[in-house]
């Protein structure tokens, strides 16, 4: 192209002296001179432009091209002022469905009633976090399958992906787009653009309110549950569950009914820890056996008192000292911190003595103490929450750890006493409403080859019920089995306390000897374990104590 030009340029002083005219050019200094024409720099670029002048054509061209710029940049203006003003008719909000806001609103678009109607639509059992549980939340169910207790799996109408949809909410017009975007190569999350016609926001808080109210109606009864979520160190509600009222959790007398008081106390005090420049924090270490209702106190107190439960695994991969901090900096006021078995992310006890080199030797993540601690009441850590912390193993625990200020109340759960075992006999068998607690709600066997005979269930009356638990609770030893045992018992024969009665003593030598069992082989498998004395030269060398248990 350049080389054409030239050549054009160099032919041109013929033709514009063969057409008899007059041109000065370049460095000439006498007029109608034709001397080679030098092209360089903005000289080069005025010579062009003479150049294609002098054709008819190159001129229609670039008339074209000055049109099209025009026209182009015309196009792009009036675009951009048409969205300005569609926007400013428009409210436009997003929905990551790593978020709350999301579930809201899937589960409120999934309730409307024109949105039966739509023709383009997801079908989906999913429930967005909302458990099924009444027929308000219970989505479509299927020709047939109505009042049909079998059925779980309602279905819901969802947004389809891509394709815009379109209704009215309160006499505005709205649309509605469900997208998904890539967080990671291998994982993306759902997000949904509500566009509503409207100039004030208000529309959009209503729609907000009326969706989180409808949401939060249905989980009047259950305890959410959030965990940290797979990418980053933030909190995703995992599910929920329904709350366990306080009096199923037997415990001594008055211990739950102490730490509920004391929660609720808290809670109400913001003011009062203001005042005097205490932290709004309060910390509970519930320790003691196995199965002796720890965790069920905590979902129980939750649901007393409304507050959802974030559960910190202090064993969670990746997570560290910042990102424990920033969780925990990150927890709503008014909620509940669970860390369960706050020592077993350890291998041992860790204390204030521990160098950071055995921390990293001994621990399965890189959580030290000293980020422990600091998370707990550091100057991050967030306030008017509840830090629940369990353990089986109170002595592992440092001192600065399960001291006042950051695990004030301490509560000592044991293996069940004769009161808590009669306690349970009487929940299980008895209900509050007077009514004789026993018939079974479970339909006879299909198979009629079956040899198994179901056992009737039992009657009672409020006084044999009462008789049978001080029986049962006479024969079960005092302190020695857990709750979670008696339970399992319990559940055995779930609709025969007379039975139980019958198998108890048989079920007390069973436990001891599975117990004793257990113990055998526990201390065979820590003297396999212990390392050998080293005075003993004949045998081969032992093993260092991971390899010996593993
Ligand atoms: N005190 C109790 N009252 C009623 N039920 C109990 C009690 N203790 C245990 N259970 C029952 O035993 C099971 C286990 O209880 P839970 O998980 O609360 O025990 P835990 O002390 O937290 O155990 P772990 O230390 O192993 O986590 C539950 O099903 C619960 O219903």
């Amino acid at each position: 192209m350049y080389s054409l030009i030239e050549r054009l340029a160099s032919q041109l002083p013929l033709q514009i002296a063969a057409n008899g005219l007059n041109m000065t050019m370049g460095n000439s200094t006498t007029p109608g001179n034709t001397e080679p024409i030098n092209i360089s720099g903005l000289t080069q670029l005025a010579t062009l432009w003479k150049i294609l002048s002098a054709f008819g054509v190159a001129q229609d061209w670039i008339k074209l091209f000055l049109l099209g710029t025009v026209l182009e940049t015309v196009r792009r203006f009036a675009y951009t002022i048409w969205y300005r003003i569609i926007d400013s008719f428009f409210l436009t909000a997003t929905f990551e469905s790593d978020d709350d806001a999301y579930s809201w609103l899937m589960v409120w678009v999934s309730r409307q009633p024109n949105w039966r109607k739509a023709r383009d639509v997801q079908v989906s059992t999913r429930s967005w976090g909302l458990e099924v549980q009444d027929n308000s939340t219970r989505g479509i169910m299927l020709p047939g399958e109505a009042g049909d207790p079998t059925s779980q799996r309602p279905l819901h109408l969802l947004p389809s992906f891509g394709l815009p949809q379109t209704f009215w909410y309160k006499g505005h017009w709205m649309r509605l787009t469900r997208s998904r975007r890539a967080v990671n190569e291998n994982d993306n999350i759902e997000v949904l653009t509500i566009s509503i016609l409207a100039r004030s926001q208000r529309v959009l808080y209503d729609l907000l309110t009326e969706s989180k109210r409808q949401y939060q109606e249905s989980e009047t009864h259950r305890v959410s549950i959030y965990t940290v979520g797979p990418y980053y160190n933030d909190w995703r509600r995992s599910g929920s569950r329904p709350k366990r009222p306080l009096d199923s959790v037997v415990l001594e007398h008055g211990l739950k009914e102490m730490v509920l008081h004391d929660a609720q106390e808290f809670i109400n005090s913001e003011a009062w820890y203001a005042a005097r420049g205490l932290p709004w924090r309060r910390g509970y270490l519930l320790y003691g056996v196995p199965g002796s209702g720890k965790t069920s106190l905590v979902f129980s107190i939750a649901g007393e008192l409304n507050l959802d439960i974030y559960v910190i695994n202090l064993g969670k991969r990746g997570l560290d000292d910042s990102g424990l901090t920033e969780l925990v900096s990150e927890l709503p006021p008014r909620s509940i911190a669970l860390i369960e078995e706050i020592d077993a992310v350890f291998t041992r006890g860790l204390n204030r003595e521990t160098s950071k080199e055995e921390e990293g030797a001994n621990t399965k993540n890189s959580i030290s103490l000293g980020g422990l601690l600091s998370a707990i009441d550091g100057i991050q850590a967030s306030e008017g929450r509840l830090l629940f912390a369990t353990t089986n193993n109170y002595n592992a625990l440092d001192p600065a750890l399960i001291r006042a200020g950051r695990l004030d109340v301490h509560v000592e759960f044991t293996e069940a006493t004769q009161f808590q075992v009669e306690e349970l006999f009487k929940r299980f068998f008895w209900v509050t409403d007077g009514t004789p607690k026993v018939v079974s709600d479970a339909k006879p066997l299909a198979s009629s080859t079956s040899r198994y005979v179901r056992p009737q269930p039992e009657e009672l009356t409020k006084e044999e019920c009462d008789r049978l638990a001080s029986e049962f609770a006479a024969r079960i030893p005092n302190r020695e089995f857990a709750m979670s045992s008696i339970q399992g018992f319990l559940l055995m024969h779930k609709y025969r306390p007379s039975q139980v009665v019958k198998e108890v003593d048989a079920w007390v030598e069973k436990e001891r000897a599975a117990k004793r069992e257990r113990e055998r082989a526990k201390a065979s498998q820590d003297s396999k374990g212990s390392p050998k004395d080293p005075s003993d030269s004949k045998g081969p060398p032992s093993p260092p104590p991971e390899e010996a248990t593993a």
